[in-house]
Parts: structure tokens; sequence; C-alpha cells
């Protein structure tokens, strides 16, 4: 469902993505993992559209997508949630999850809520009517993920989504992922530093300095690997 081929990215002068390869099938979960600074943001905005590759390929469901701007890729299914969240403080929880709508192409689209997005994350339901910025980072989280699937996507990418949380709700964002790429068929790829989190992945891709320098399944996920490339 995603190919990236020889992606080169740059900011100015500095060369900040090298050479990569990365690719994603459908219904799969895909972990990028690395230290601070070596690229995975880098990578996950490229995806999206928010940085342009000086070469190479993105492409999306067979479609070449490396000059289509952000909101065309997010109508075409590519959902992100980026570090931080960026959860609207002042708008309402239902409000956030409203403007999740703008990625859906379908002029029939009802301006209302489906019933999975709270049984993925129940404490959304309880709290539609309080202002984004007064939840928990928690559930700041949860809603960014659920804003992020009102949109629809067919690939959702997610920056470091458990940064700064208390363990007990990392649990529930882990169970809720996997839930989401089981029973839906949409595919995740995830920036990540818990471990336990990153073991939910069906493979992952290791980057150092802004290349990818190990791949393969979770589940062969070397202690060496996990101590080079992983905080916890
Ligand atoms: N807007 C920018 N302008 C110039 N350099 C940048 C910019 N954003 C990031 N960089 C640099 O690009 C490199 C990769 O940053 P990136 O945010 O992709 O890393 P990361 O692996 O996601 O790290 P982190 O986990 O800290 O977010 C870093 O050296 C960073 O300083």
């Amino acid at each position: 469902m995603l190919q990236l081929s020889d992606i080169n990215v740059y900011y100015g002068e500095s060369h900040i993505l090298r050479n990569v390869d990365l690719s994603i099938e459908e219904s799969q979960m895909v972990c990028l993992i690395g230290r601070n600074g070596v690229g995975k943001t880098t990578l996950l905005k490229t995806i999206i559209g928010l940085l342009k590759s000086r070469t190479g390929s993105v492409d999306y469901n067979g479609q070449v997508i490396s000059q289509k701007t952000p909101d065309q890729r997010a109508r075409m299914g590519i959902g992100y949630v980026p570090q931080g969240r960026e959860v609207i403080p002042r708008l309402t929880v239902k409000e956030n999850l409203l403007l999740g709508l703008e990625a859906v192409v379908d002029k029939r689209k009802k301006l209302e809520i489906p019933e999975e997005i709270f049984n993925l994350f129940p404490v959304l339901k309880k709290m539609l009517s309080r202002m984004g910025g007064d939840l928990s980072g928690g559930q700041q989280q949860q809603l960014a993920i659920a804003r992020a699937l009102m949109g629809r996507p067919k690939l959702l990418l997610l920056d470091e989504p458990t940064e700064g949380i208390q363990p007990s709700i990392i649990l529930e964002i882990e169970a809720a992922v996997r839930h989401i790429v089981e029973t839906t068929g949409i595919s995740v790829l995830l920036v990540e530093q818990h471990l336990h989190f990153v073991r939910q992945a069906d493979k992952y891709y290791a980057m150092q300095k802004g290349g990818i320098v190990a791949s393969g399944p979770t589940h062969e996920l070397s202690q060496e690997v996990i101590q080079k490339f992983l905080a916890v």
C-alpha cells in the first residue's frame, strides 16, 4: 500500500533523509525506531507531503503521489497524528472530532461521530462537551487518534503517541491501535520508543543518521537492536 524508494530529504543544505526505502502492506502495522533527531518525524512529514524529497518516489496504492499536496494526500486516505497531538484547546472534544471529517471526500458525509470511535476510546464519549485543552495528555492523545480516524484513513501515521503519557494509558492506546489494525484493515506506521508497543507491530525499521540500518519482523528484534535504537 505504501512504497518509499530512494528518498532523500534536505532542510536547506542539511541532508536529513538518506536513500530511504520502506514499504507497508495493507492491514500491516509497521514501527519506525531510532534515537532522537535521526529523522523519524521528517520521514512521516515526507509521506504526508509537508516535505518534498529531492530524489526517489512515494507510491501509495499503486499511484505515485510525490507531487500531491498534503490535503490531497489526506483525502486519498493518509491520516496523520503529529507528535504533541495538536488538539485544538479552545474547541470542544466533539468539535475537535468533527474537524477530522475535513479529509472525507463523500459529499453525503454526516456531521456525526460513529459509535466505533467510542468503542475504541470510551473516555471520549463522556467528555464530548469539554474543551480539548482541559483533557489530560493521555486523553488528548486518544482524541488526536480518534480525530484522524474520523477522516476514514487507509494508512494512519502516528508520531510517538505515548510520549509523556502514564503507563496505564499507554496500554490502552496500544490496545486501541492494535484493534484498529486487526478489525478495520487500516495500516499503521508508528514512531515509538516503548518496547512493549513496538512489539505490537508486525515489522520494524530502525533509523540512524537519516538512513534505514536494520529491518525485519518485530518477533525477530534482537537485544542488540533494542539497545541500540530504543530508549526503553
Ligand atoms: N525545520 C527544520 N529545519 C532544520 N532542521 C530541522 C528541522 N526540523 C528538524 N530538523 C533536523 O532534522 C533532523 C531530524 O529531525 P526529526 O525531527 O525528523 O528527528 P526525529 O528522529 O523525529 O527525532 P525526535 O524523536 O527528537 O522527534 C534533526 O537533526 C533536526 O535537528
